[in-house]
């Protein structure tokens, strides 16, 4: 009998933004749009807000040319099939499954993004800190969700950010729909997040991700939430506990960078059925 098995996945979160993992050492699959939109649909496919090819950066003809043709490359897709500069959840999945399938070693290493190389350390009791880069505030401009119109900060973490900071019960916001955005400020769209102080230095989150749609959390929005709420809060540097709807992280700005640091977890592996991913 002819073998049914097509592309290995690997099927992982972090704190609930969920993702197929595809190793892809020398970048032989074809990866298209419609692809991508297959594997993250929760219905006819396995289902996640996004795609982790794993492949040598060396292997990626787009690749970066500052990311060393070695070093494991995180390939991110989008759910709707569009490529972002990076995903802060994702690295830390993607360094666990490093880790876990034997291709790096437990501690630091080197992860390639389409914003450049990440420092990544996975901790023994489960949780991964990502050396984000620095978080940089590059204007101000105004939202509208559910009738009211949130003032929030643009943050560049790699990928684009409006974080909107604000006493108001998250609970009530629609984000069934993308908040609109500033096509001057934001051309090529943006994530956006909405930000409650909850005292100390605790705030809750909830985001909109470009691509994908709300998501249950999103690492480089918590890092963008961080930076507006620290900046609400009269500073520039500083450390919150970051609370989404899929769990907890913790970021810290200091003069130079930022970290964030939270739970990555494998949940399942296998193979992709070869006729579904060639008419996929
Ligand atoms: N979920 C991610 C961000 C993924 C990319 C984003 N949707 C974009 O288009 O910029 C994270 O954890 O950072």
């Amino acid at each position: 009998m002819r073998s049914t098995h097509g592309p290995e996945f690997v099927k992982g979160h972090g704190t609930q933004n969920d993702f197929v993992i595809l190793p892809d050492p020398e970048g032989r699959l074809e990866l298209t749009e419609r692809r991508v939109q297959a594997l993250c649909d929760r219905q006819r496919g396995l289902g996640a807000d996004g795609v982790l090819r794993v492949v040598r950066a060396g292997a990626l003809p787009d690749s970066p040319a500052d990311v060393p043709a070695d070093v494991w490359f995180m390939d991110y897709r989008n759910a709707d099939g569009s490529i972002a500069e990076m995903c802060g959840n994702g690295v830390r999945v993607f360094a666990r499954y490093l880790v876990d399938a034997g291709l790096a070693e437990p501690g630091d290493l080197l992860v390639g993004t389409r914003a450049g190389v990440r420092l990544v350390r996975t901790h023994d009791d489960g949780r991964v800190t990502v050396d984000m880069g620095s978080a940089k505030i590059f204007g101000e401009s105004t939202t509208t969700v559910s009738g009211r119109s949130f003032t929030g900060v643009a943050v560049d973490v790699g990928n684009p950010h409006l974080a909107c900071v604000s006493d108001i019960d998250l609970a009530v916001l629609d984000l069934a729909t993308a908040p609109p955005h500033d096509e001057h400020l934001f051309p090529h769209g943006v994530n956006v997040e909405f930000v409650r102080p909850l005292g100390g230095d605790e705030v809750q989150m909830r985001v909109h991700e470009r691509g994908v749609g709300e998501t249950r959390s999103c690492g480089t929005g918590t890092v963008a939430a961080t930076v507006a709420a620290l900046q609400a809060a009269g500073t520039d540097t500083g450390r919150r506990v970051v609370h989404i709807p899929g769990g907890t992280v913790e970021v810290e700005i200091t003069t130079s960078g930022s970290t964030l640091t939270g739970p990555a977890v494998l949940v399942a592996r296998g193979h992709l059925d070869r006729m579904w991913w060639q008419h996929a």
